[in-house]
């Protein structure tokens, strides 16, 4: 089997959960009082060590071509944290810059691939000063679940045939996963509400009309 079976995606019934995220069947505990914890890359020798010194928040699926997904999965799994709780503590000369021209800036093993961080550099972003990670790659119990689903409508771009969608929605509700073609509103109106916030500190543009 390749990294996404689509094959297996096209036959009548998908087998939903097996390819959604492996994680989805076991959703973690959040545990109140929660700091944080170590995230590890998947190589077996000299893995990526990254510390994380808090608790995640905005955990969701996320269906678009750009997160790390473990093999076979079709959503990542990913949430954030404030950028000054993320230390590369192991490893990091593995890191690697997946694509300097993306708005998050992910790293990844270069050995296995999985992404440890995904960083906002511009300062001007609504998401500044909050780092990208997914969970489940550390082993400490506690991390707050998926809430939503994120970017649905992007896993037609991963060969998920577009029929099936409804089926595929109406699953992730099964999961408690509210399914979503951007963010969930709450975050799109934070978005929308920093670039209101942005447009009234900036000084007015004064509109020259030329005399007739
Ligand atoms: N259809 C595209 C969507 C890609 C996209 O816009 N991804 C979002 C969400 S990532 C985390 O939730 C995004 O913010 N991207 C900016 C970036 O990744 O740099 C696709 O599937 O590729
Ligand atoms: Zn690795
Ligand atoms: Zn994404």
């Amino acid at each position: 089997m390749g990294r996404l079976d689509t094959e297996a995606m096209t036959g009548l019934v998908p087998d939903f959960l097996a390819v959604i995220h492996p994680a989805i069947s076991h959703p973690s505990a959040q545990v109140e009082g929660f700091i944080g914890g170590l995230l590890k890359c998947q190589c077996d020798k000299s893995p990526v060590v990254v510390s994380v010194g808090s608790q995640a928040s905005h955990n969701h699926l996320c269906g678009c071509s750009l997160c790390w997904k473990p093999d076979g999965a079709l959503f990542s799994q990913v949430a954030v944290v404030p950028r000054d709780a993320v230390h590369v503590t192991e490893n990091g000369d593995k890191l690697g810059l997946v694509d300097p021209s993306a708005v998050i800036q992910r790293y990844a093993c270069r050995d296995c691939g999985v992404h440890l961080v995904g960083r906002i550099e511009a300062s001007s972003h609504p998401f500044y000063g909050l780092d990208f990670i997914h969970t489940e790659l550390s082993t400490d119990v506690g991390w707050e679940p998926p809430k939503f689903a994120a970017f649905v409508s992007s896993i037609i771009e991963a060969g998920f045939p577009a029929a099936e969608m409804p089926n595929m929605r109406r699953h992730l509700r099964s999961l408690g996963l509210e399914p979503y073609d951007c963010l969930s509103p709450e975050l799109m109106d934070a978005i929308s509400s920093h670039i209101v916030l942005q447009k009234q500190s900036r000084p007015r543009q004064r509109v020259e009309v030329a005399a007739e």
